[in-house]
């Protein structure tokens, strides 16, 4: 299982700072939609000039708009663009044709997505699905990751990312259902040691899978 560092809430400076202190231990860097929605695409750009050889996702949570949306992100060094599950078919396959296009992926981020509409998305193979579980649902309702079982992985032979409040004790969820991304945020970034934190997601799900 990969880990994606989620940077939110953050200045790109800071941001950076962050991912160099971890580098060694995570393997996707996330530009997080607060970063794009406080600095725009200059946070894209300046991740990856500091990390070239990294894949780096850019949390634009598109909803509309997919080819300029994704063309901005592609060319500010994205390789990795999300769109929301809810979006309307339409802009969901113009995201595909666009990434394909800059020989580029995207990530569907099902918050909030209706099983049915899940079920129209799963053909999609060529993507990346996250089951993401929000900010407000963690803060005002209680819900977290320790509790997500993923059926998508029996479903389609695709790559599942999980999201949202993921800790040391709930990423062995996510380990013993073999899903392939866990995207960590305030676990790492507001860990009082960060470096200690990430290394000991690594062994965490090193640890499991050997
Ligand atoms: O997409 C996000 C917020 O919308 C974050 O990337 C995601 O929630 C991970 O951060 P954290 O681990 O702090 O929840």
């Amino acid at each position: 299982m990969k880990i994606q560092l989620a940077l939110d809430r953050l200045n790109i400076q800071d941001a950076i700072k962050m991912a160099k202190l971890v580098e060694t231990e995570i393997d996707w860097i996330e530009v997080g939609t607060s970063l794009i929605k406080e600095f725009g695409m200059q946070s894209v750009k300046e991740m990856k000039k500091a990390f070239p050889y990294k894949t780096i996702l850019a949390d634009t949570k598109t909803m509309d708009n997919a080819k300029y949306e994704l063309e901005m992100s592609f060319q500010a060094g994205a390789d990795i663009v999300t769109v929301m599950g809810t979006a309307p078919l339409v802009t969901i396959k113009t995201c595909l044709e666009i990434a394909k296009e800059n020989n580029k992926k995207i990530m569907i981020d099902l918050l909030n997505t209706s099983e049915e509409q899940i079920q129209a998305l799963l053909p999609f193979t060529e993507a990346i699905f996250c089951e993401h579980i929000s900010k407000d649902e963690q803060e005002l309702a209680g819900k977290s990751n320790v509790q997500t079982k993923s059926r998508l992985k029996e479903q389609a032979v695709i790559e599942v990312a999980a999201a949202g409040g993921i800790t040391l004790e709930t990423v062995q969820n996510l380990v013993e259902q073999n899903l392939d991304v866990a995207i960590i945020g305030s676990a790492i970034t507001k860990a009082k040691n960060p470096q200690e934190t990430a290394e000991n997601f690594k062994k965490q799900i090193g640890g499991i899978l050997s």
